[in-house]
């Protein structure tokens, strides 16, 4: 195609997404004006908020590749590690926290350094990188003080293990192998959980889950990632558990039973039970979670473990599943951990279990094809179908769920051939307004 008119299709798509862009802040606006405040950040935003930060960030990604030097736009991905792994320092190191305290004045860079013990001229050097990101703000030279983005991890350490947990070295080490095992012959097609990048770079032959549970714990890697994980995991759920709570009809399940099916702690059910006194709830999982889930349960809702509202118990999803015809079956953040035959193996347990009214549901990223899915809906033109990279997160968690376990974020294309093959089908994808949404399962 001559170079004039590709610069004239150029230009009709820039209009486009400029237009889409305002058209859409006002949308933004006029619910900043409505809410006087930061409803998506306190609560939960509106549907109309949501569609609207989707497509805002779908558009200014694809105005930046549109405009930008292609050069300049490879450079930044190739260091993109860097802007984490800056983060994540801060974090280690209480920034947040201690830049919370000084609001609104914010916190001078010898003073910052002192309280943190990083040098003063690196930790500027990382503060001004995540600074010109929009993480942090340098108010004044050398003052730093939160943004609304840092401000959610401030006093929220669940929210900064989480954000922690990918820098970890047990994901570090499992990303940095990534490109050798996929293009090694021998792994390149494995579909096994003990053939990945994470078993190359830790030179182990046991599954994350099984180091977890089972590792030595004097292995630094082994201590950090079981230290951090079950926190980790409480600040995952809060990311989606608003939407997750609102997003679909639980007051519907009556006086119903709920397992949450490799519940962690329970942090899905300690949210479910504190708004829907009538519901009933068994945590299962693998012992390591389930002792550190009782003071959990103790503290939030006292006598729910008593009174036998709440049961923990000890249960390992491949086997025989211990509670018939409940109302639900949650597994929140489990299928994306397993390579596609583990998770027909892990929902055929299940289905073994159900009555016709039961159903399962799956909590997890939905991924989007750019071209589309007939199961969702698809962003305005010309933004891709699948809201480009306002949904690029959902891609880059799939490749480290890829490196760790050969798991997958899958689309609803990909779910229905694994829930068909163990006697399931797909009733209904309720979009939550969050990273996951629920796909309803029932019986065949
Ligand atoms: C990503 S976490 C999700 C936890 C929880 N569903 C949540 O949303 O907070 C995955 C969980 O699966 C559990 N798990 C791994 N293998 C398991 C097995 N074979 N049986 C039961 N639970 C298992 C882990 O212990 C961990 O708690």
């Amino acid at each position: 195609m001559p170079a004039s008119n590709d610069n004239s299709n150029r230009a009709q798509t820039l209009r486009s997404l400029v237009r889409l862009l305002v058209d859409y802040s006002e949308v933004v606006t006029k619910e900043w004006e409505a809410e006087d405040q930061y409803p998506e950040i306190s609560g939960l935003p509106s549907h109309e908020l949501f569609e609207a930060q989707r497509i805002i960030r779908g558009a200014c990604g694809m105005c930046i590749n549109l405009v930008g030097d292609p050069r300049t736009r490879l450079f930044e991905v190739a260091l993109s590690f860097t802007l984490s792994q800056s983060l994540d320092t801060t974090l280690r190191a209480g920034v947040p926290n201690i830049l919370a305290e000084a609001e609104p004045d914010g916190v001078r860079a010898e003073e910052l350094s002192r309280c943190t013990g990083i040098g003063e001229q690196k930790l500027v050097r990382l503060m001004r990188v995540l600074c010109s990101d929009g993480l942090y703000e340098e108010t004044e030279p050398l003052w730093f003080t939160n943004t609304r983005i840092s401000r959610v991890l401030a006093g929220n350490p669940p929210a900064s293990a989480f954000q922690c947990l990918y820098g970890t070295m047990a994901v570090t080490g499992a990303m940095e192998h990534l490109p050798t095992t996929l293009l090694a012959p021998t792994s390149t097609n494995s579909t096994f959980n003990t053939e990945t990048a994470f078993q190359k770079a830790h030179k182990t032959q046991l599954s994350p889950w099984d180091l977890i549970e089972n590792g030595d714990g004097s292995d630094p890697m082994i201590a950090e990632i079981r230290e951090m994980f079950p926190l980790a995991m409480i600040g995952q759920g809060q990311m989606s558990s608003t939407a997750v709570v609102a997003d679909f009809p639980w007051a519907s399940l009556g006086e119903g039973t709920v397992v949450d099916v490799g519940g962690g702690v329970g942090s899905m059910c300690l949210d479910l039970a504190k708004l829907f006194p009538d519901l009933r709830f068994v945590v299962e999982d693998l012992p390591t979670s389930i002792e550190k889930a009782k003071p959990i349960w103790n503290a939030e809702i006292p006598g729910a473990l008593e009174s036998g509202r709440v049961n923990l118990i000890t249960h390992d999803f491949f086997t025989k599943q211990p509670v018939k015809n409940a109302a639900a079956y949650i597994l929140r953040y489990i299928l994306h951990d397993w390579p596609d035959d583990a998770c027909t193996a892990i929902l055929s347990k299940l289905r073994d279990a159900m009555c016709p009214q039961s159903r399962i549901l799956i909590a997890d990223m939905i991924m989007h094809p750019p071209l589309g899915s007939t199961h969702l809906k698809s962003a305005p033109a010309p933004l891709l179908a699948n809201y480009g990279q306002a949904n690029a997160f959902k891609g880059m968690h799939d490749i480290s769920m890829l490196s760790m376990f050969n798991g997958s974020e899958r689309s609803p294309e990909q779910l229905e051939v694994i829930a068909n093959k163990a006697g399931l089908r797909i009733e209904k994808i309720w979009e939550c307004r969050a990273p996951i949404s629920i796909t309803e399962l029932r019986q065949l």
